[in-house]
């Protein structure tokens, strides 16, 4: 007996979380709930505005074609929709119990500006201590000054930076120039420095400050391989599809000697504390980046171990589809 529930979220957001172009007001979304065998599996599937192709409207249809097919006792396949392939993967693998309990609550704080704010949290941080700067919003020379006055203040600090292919080379040397030679060695990666992928691999051959790649990861020509100067892939489950896929990158990336970094597209907690344990299971070496959950106002059916924000719960919502 095989039974399914279709949830519908909307969650507020913190005022001032801007993506890309758009102001992000509401963390909409969809939550699955597989139930087989007196067992549960659940899954979130959020697109997210700007950076995911397909939008809510669309992958709730496809997840409402997917969970018609598991409920009728179907083969589950993978949808062509990557934040639905991801959301109905979990919700499989907790049922199966393939998704291990054991979670990775690390993950290297987000800093869009304040350093200041960044002192407080890193003072209080155990073990290896790595942050995530934003770059490319304002002046290059202000990100370089940044960057040396944190990695000066906090002598066990690495950093990785994101600039989201916002720089032209000519800019991104201009910060490169800014950064103590000493220091650069200590920045972990700097993820999409620039507008193309060759820029990008340029800039890091001539100033020796390692990149990631991000964005280039979903791109349909992209080759997980070894390259001078790259040391990391970003993987965003909610972009990039199912665990299945996501595991396979992260082998190729070990496999070629790159680090792959477990990311949020800012899923609710119920979705981040599933990626804390596919990084725990998939990625223990590599802290990851899902220091996104104070963006929003409230949590959702499952607890982040340390949030104080209130917890939305299940009844709470609006039921799109039960069987
Ligand atoms: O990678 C992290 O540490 C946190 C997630 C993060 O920085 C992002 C998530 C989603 C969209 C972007 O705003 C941003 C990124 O570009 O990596
Ligand atoms: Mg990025």
């Amino acid at each position: 007996m095989r039974k399914v529930e279709l949830y519908r979220f909307s969650l507020p957001m913190e005022a001032g979380v801007i993506l890309r172009n758009q102001r992000l007001k509401t963390r909409d979304g969809l939550l699955v709930c597989l139930t087989q065998d007196g067992k549960q599996g659940w899954g979130e599937i959020s697109p997210l505005p700007e950076f995911s192709h397909e939008t809510l409207d669309e992958a709730e249809e496809a997840t409402l074609g997917w969970l018609h097919s598991w409920v009728t006792g179907d083969q589950a396949f993978e949808s062509a929709l990557p934040s639905v392939a991801f959301g109905t993967s979990c919700a499989l693998a907790e049922l199966d119990g393939r998704l291990p309990e054991t979670a990775d609550y690390r993950k290297a704080p987000l800093c869009n500006g304040d350093p200041d704010e960044l002192f407080a949290v890193l003072g209080a941080m155990p073990g290896e201590k790595v942050a995530k700067v934003k770059v490319g919003m304002y002046e290059a020379v202000r990100d370089g000054m940044i960057v040396n006055l944190l990695l000066e203040a906090i002598p066990d600090l690495k950093l990785r930076l994101d600039a989201n292919r916002s720089w032209t080379r000519a800019k991104a040397d201009g910060f490169a120039k800014y950064v103590m030679p000493e220091f650069r060695s200590r920045i972990e990666f700097l993820e999409e420095p620039c507008k193309t992928r060759d820029e990008s691999r340029e800039f890091a051959r001539e100033t020796g400050i390692a990149i990631a790649w991000d964005e280039s990861v979903r791109e349909a020509d992209f080759i997980v391989q070894a390259e001078p100067g790259v040391s990391a892939i970003v993987i965003k489950p909610t972009l990039v599809g199912s665990i299945q896929r996501c595991h396979s990158l992260i082998q190729q990336a070990h496999n070629a000697g790159l680090k792959a970094v477990i990311s949020s597209s800012i899923e609710t907690s119920l979705g981040l504390t599933q990626l804390a344990r596919m990084a725990a299971w998939l990625t223990p070496d590599a802290i990851p980046g899902l220091d996104t959950l104070s963006l929003m106002q409230s949590q959702l059916v499952r607890q982040w171990p340390d949030s104080d924000l209130p917890l939305t719960e299940v009844d709470s919502l609006d039921v799109v589809w039960r069987r």
